[in-house]
């Protein structure tokens, strides 16, 4: 079982905004993975792996004279981005098709209605991520299609693929909570050709997919694209999400490197989405 350790930073900034927007957008450059704004500031969570000691160095809006910005932080076991997401909780509608809501909220009038209790997983469809991937997956063809959800959270992605017929679909992910939340998240939606498995690139040796799905972050993207093309069939295509238009010249670098071709860019708040063909 993997056992991951964020490291939360709790920000206090004067002015709110723009301060709390620019923070973010550095934060996220320099790897931090989510984002919960506060009354004072805003809590930024990073893995400990991605974590060293001079990771603030280049964060400028830090040393700017316009903003007053002060910190503290800790490591964090589990994040229960559960509680993060319903305090400011509110159902999504992506391009009037595809809805993500919680059990209690009523069933509002898309084709594709899905219904998520997220734990501690990251997928909520609130995340700008998310929704670009969420947008790709309406987009394109998915039936009969063998799809790779890869760092699935909360399943949210898989879930959406079956439902526009994929199948069958791996749904990978190497937080334990994120695994167990899948599963139950795969159930409530009725899905029946999800197979969730807790891992890392390591569990995909031999397998073939017409599709896959990654929404993690830049460095693992990087670190793993060899494997994705190698798990991609011809013809098949990828989508990739979790970094900023800032990243894209070196995602598409390492994608070309395994001749995979540009195709489409979806943007969102300075994030980015992806496709590409094999
Ligand atoms: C940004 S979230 C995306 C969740 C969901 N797919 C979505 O689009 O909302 C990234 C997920 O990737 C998982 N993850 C991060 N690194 C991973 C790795 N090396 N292998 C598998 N999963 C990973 C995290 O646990 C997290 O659930």
């Amino acid at each position: 079982m993997y056992n991951i350790i964020y490291i939360g930073y709790q920000f206090k900034v004067t002015p709110l905004q723009p301060g709390v927007e620019i923070l973010i957008a550095e934060l996220g450059y320099a790897g931090f993975e989510s984002f919960v704004e506060t009354e004072e500031g805003v809590t930024a969570y990073i893995q400990k792996e991605e974590w060293n000691g001079d990771i603030l160095n280049d964060i400028q809006i830090l040393n700017s004279d316009e903003f007053e910005i002060s910190y503290t932080f800790d490591d964090i076991e589990q994040v229960n981005w559960n509680e993060e997401w319903e305090k400011n909780f509110s159902p999504i509608v992506v391009d009037d098709a595809c809805s993500v809501r919680a059990p209690f909220h009523e069933k509002p009038e898309t084709t594709y209605d899905i219904v998520i209790e997220p734990k501690m997983s990251f997928g909520t469809g609130h995340h700008e991520t998310t929704h670009m991937m969420i947008q790709h997956i309406l987009n394109n063809d998915f039936k009969d299609k063998s799809v790779l959800d890869m760092g699935c959270g909360t399943g949210v992605l898989a879930i959406l693929a079956e439902m526009k017929g994929a199948r069958p679909i791996d749904a990978v992910d190497f937080d334990n909570w994120c695994y167990v939340n899948s599963i139950e998240n795969v159930e409530r939606n009725n899905c029946e050709h999800i197979t969730v498995i807790e891992g890392d690139a390591s569990v995909l040796s031999n397998k073939k997919y017409d599709v896959i799905i990654a929404n993690i972050n830049r460095n693992i993207l990087l670190k793993d694209m060899a494997v994705y093309a190698a798990c991609l069939n011809k013809k098949g295509l990828l989508f990739l999400s979790g970094f900023y238009k800032e990243d894209i010249p070196m995602i598409q670098q390492a994608c070309e490197k395994h001749m995979l071709k540009f195709q489409e860019k979806l943007e969102r708040n300075n994030w980015v989405s992806l496709k590409f063909l094999n």
